[in-house]
């Protein structure tokens, strides 16, 4: 197969199931890019004469999936300041090895991002590095500290697509409304990670039968459901574009569906975790398990799922929070919350696919083209002319998934030995091939 980095100067997928919600389209296809452009999609696109030529490389489907490659609203990269848990190099590996080609970097680094210089530090690491593009999220408030608002024109000139305290909710509604107010002058999504901080003192999970069980002091659903609903009122008062970050609660969702059909413009994001777990997973105490917001009830996932499959969550997004053992390999109280996603994606959900739970073009969609538009960034796409960011996939691979593999830095994810089925074979970004299962060196 095509090695990473230099774009290749003739691909051909041939005979591949390609499916791209933008275009209605889920056929078996042939797919030529050259020199990182689609030239060609459609059934005989990759003609004799081109199979014949010298530099062509063929790439037979048979089984395989093509999708446009994927966009994450939703990452932490740890740089600056925490690079022993990840950096951008490690991170767009990462994202790389995911399928995905545009990753939002969320700015609680060290130092935060809530000035234009980190901003632009963080875009000229990424592009010196190649791979997947880099977008940094800025923050809303100066330090994350919620009350000083950030210079956003400063922020989205130097190339922020949208700005968070995530980690930390905005809780004053007055900093929150002036926040609002402000973004919206400059068309900018407020991002906000929706818990009243004032609920969660001392959480460590989901509040319920297992907390109670186990001992450890919930974070009630109310916590979230409370601030998304004051946030969509306050998005309705001011008009300004409102996002949830890591939707978790089924009240969550309940409002969100009310709030979309009054017209106000909320859009929300949900993480295959949330998806796909629940609080039964923290009964081992595996510090892997421990995540903001927290797992929660069958209940909640049904709900998450069923939003996920008829639009009512856009997109989803992997909150990929790298943490070392120094932070995991320790008691449950003491364990900084988080897990990693960006390689995950892929195995993950298509189990929900294949359980029945989600089409495929719905999943493409909420990888692709939901989070393209609430960020503004132009969606990969498989159509002539277009440039190439693709995601090559083996639906039916199984594998164990094993540490030494992942590209990440850090390994904390509860699926890690587990059994999973779907794998992503090659990745192209920008023309480029960032990924090609089994080459380049693992960290
Ligand atoms: N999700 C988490 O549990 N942790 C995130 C912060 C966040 O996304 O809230 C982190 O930065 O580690
Ligand atoms: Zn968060």
């Amino acid at each position: 197969m095509a090695a990473i980095g230099s774009p290749p100067p003739l691909l051909l997928f041939v005979g591949v199931r390609a499916v791209d919600p933008a275009q209605q389209l889920d056929d078996v296809i042939d797919v030529v890019v050259e020199d990182g452009v689609i030239t060609r999609a459609g059934r005989g696109a990759a003609t004799d004469e081109l199979r014949r030529a010298d530099r062509a490389e063929l790439i037979q489907g048979d089984g395989l999936l093509l999708l446009p490659a994927f966009v994450d609203l939703h990452a932490h990269l740890r740089e600056p300041g925490q690079e022993y848990k990840e950096d951008i190099a490690s991170g767009l590996a990462a994202a790389a090895a995911g399928g995905f080609a545009h990753v939002c970097a969320m700015p609680n680094t060290r130092p935060v991002n809530d000035t234009r210089s980190i901003t632009e530090a963080m875009i000229a690491r990424a592009r010196a590095i190649g791979g997947p593009a880099l977008h940094p999220i800025g923050a809303i408030t100066m330090g994350q500290k919620g009350t000083e608002l950030t210079e956003m024109a400063d922020l989205k000139d130097a190339g922020a697509v949208g700005v968070s305290d995530d980690g930390r909710c905005v809780t004053s509604s007055s900093v929150m409304r002036r926040a609002l107010e402000y973004a919206k002058t400059f068309d900018l999504t407020i991002i906000q990670h929706a818990e009243d901080h004032a609920l969660t003192d001392g959480a460590q999970m989901h509040e319920g039968a297992i907390s109670t069980r186990l001992g450890l002091r919930g974070w009630p659903r109310v916590a979230e459901d409370i601030i998304v609903a004051r946030d969509v009122l306050l998005a309705e008062a001011t008009g300004a574009r409102y996002h949830v970050a890591h939707i978790s609660s089924l009240g969550a969702v309940r409002i969100l569906r009310e709030a979309k059909a009054r017209g106000i413009a909320v859009t929300a994001e949900v993480t295959p975790h949330h998806l796909t777990l629940t609080d039964a997973a923290v009964l081992g105490y595996d510090t892997a398990c421990k995540v903001n917001p927290p797992l929660r009830e069958q209940a909640d996932v049904d709900a998450l799922r069923e939003a996920l499959a008829d639009g009512t969550i856009d997109a989803v997004a992997t909150d990929h929070a790298p943490h070392s053992t120094l932070e995991k390999d320790c008691e449950f109280a003491e364990a900084s919350p988080g897990l990693i996603g960006l390689e995950l994606v892929v195995p993950v959900l298509l189990d929900l696919v294949r359980q029945g739970a989600l089409p495929l073009g719905r999943l493409v969609d909420a990888l692709t083209r939901a989070p393209a538009r609430i960020a503004r960034l132009e969606a990969p796409t498989i159509k002539a002319g277009a440039r190439a960011e693709l995601c090559l996939v083996d639906p039916n691979l199984s594998f164990v998934l094993d540490p030494a593999r992942l590209r990440s830095k850090s390994k904390n994810t509860p699926f890690l030995g587990r059994q999973l089925t779907g794998r992503v074979k090659m990745t192209l970004a920008s023309g480029r091939v960032v990924f090609v299962d089994g080459e380049g060196a693992a960290t």
